[in-house]
């Protein structure tokens, strides 16, 4: 069974405005999405600023209201927060956020940060807590000594692996991570990257990959959700999304993964150009009226791609 099961979710957010402040309009953030997650898997959810992902990411944690839909936690639907409470969903679903500096409490000491889910989910004796918090450290690499600094002591890399060690505290099934290595430089990015993939391995935890960079999740999830305006344009698996991209918005986000090879650096510019070219071209036929993206369509037993019908009986049988 997944562990985490996606259906039609939606949230909208009302815009006010006028003297009486009345609501006049709605974002819609997430309209209408669907996927699942299985356990000790990397799911990855990709797309633009503003497509709606860290939205999504929050309404699985519980801290986004839900306007409809269903969030199935080992079959369980978890949108109402007694539900989450009486589960201890709370416990098991973690989030990593990308700003580390402002998600990590500046006042408290890095031992309190880590100790705090800890506290809030376990009965454990003040010994205990101290031998759990440096066993923490330890997982992500940090010197136990870290325990009595600050954050603002600590590199940009050195606080998401302290994110990382709060996210785990209470060993979740699922975390959250919403752009965990964009504020970090490439080699950084690696590293840490590195350590989440050993930590999942270890604890058999699922991470939920929020990125708006294909280059950068290539090598972490299994399956992948292409999200643009609210919606899924495309979703597949690692081999579906890089090697048959169908959609045009999907085909743009991977021609913006930069190129490492010098001598293929003109030759990837151009291709960039003609991509943008098509996107610009095309954009009316594979979105509404309304701009909307269009609904998905079946291609194979793990692709689904929001295509135009011509396009679709095209394209059909010479996918796979
Ligand atoms: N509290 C809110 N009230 C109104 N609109 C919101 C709110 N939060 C987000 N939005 C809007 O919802 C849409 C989706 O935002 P969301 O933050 O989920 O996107 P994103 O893909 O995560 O982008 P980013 O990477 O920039 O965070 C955007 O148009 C955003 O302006």
């Amino acid at each position: 069974m997944a562990l985490i099961e996606i259906r039609d979710l939606k949230v909208h957010y009302p815009i006010r405005s006028g003297f009486w402040n009345r609501v006049t309009d709605r974002v819609l953030a997430v309209d209408g999405i669907n996927f699942d997650i299985e356990p000790g898997e990397t799911y990855g959810l990709i797309g633009e600023s503003g497509s709606g992902k860290s939205t999504t990411g929050k309404a699985i944690v519980g801290l986004e209201k839900v306007t409809s839909g269903q969030i199935l936690y080992e079959g369980q639907d978890i949108t109402k927060a007694q539900t989450r409470r009486n589960l201890r969903y709370n416990k098991d679903v973690q989030m990593i956020f990308q700003d580390s500096l402002s998600s990590l409490n500046p006042r408290k000491r890095i031992a309190d940060i880590i100790a705090e889910p800890i506290r809030n989910f376990e009965n454990m004796s003040a010994t205990e807590e101290q031998h759990r918090i440096k066993e923490l450290l330890d997982i992500v690499g940090m010197p136990q000594d870290a325990m009595y600094k600050y954050p603002f002591e600590f590199s940009g890399g050195q606080r998401q692996r302290i994110g990382v060690a709060r996210a785990v505290a209470t060993n979740p099934k699922l975390i959250v991570a919403d752009e965990p290595v964009s504020a970090l430089d490439l080699s950084v990015q690696a590293q840490v990257l590195n350590f989440m993939k050993r930590i999942q391995q270890e604890y058999n935890i699922a991470y939920l990959f929020i990125s708006h960079d294909l280059g950068v999740v290539r090598h972490m999830c299994k399956n992948l959700a292409i999200m643009h305006r609210g919606r899924f344009v495309e979703i597949g698996t690692r081999e579906d999304i890089y090697r048959h991209p169908q959609h045009i918005y999907t085909k743009r986000l991977l021609s913006a993964i930069p190129e490492v090879n010098p001598d293929e650096r003109e030759a990837d510019r151009q291709h960039r150009r003609a991509v943008e070219a098509e996107f610009k071209q095309e954009e009316s036929r594979y979105y509404g009226a309304d701009g909307r993206v269009l609904d998905l369509q079946q291609l194979s037993a793990t692709h689904y791609v929001a295509l135009p019908d011509a396009t679709l009986a095209a394209n059909k049988g010479g996918v796979e």
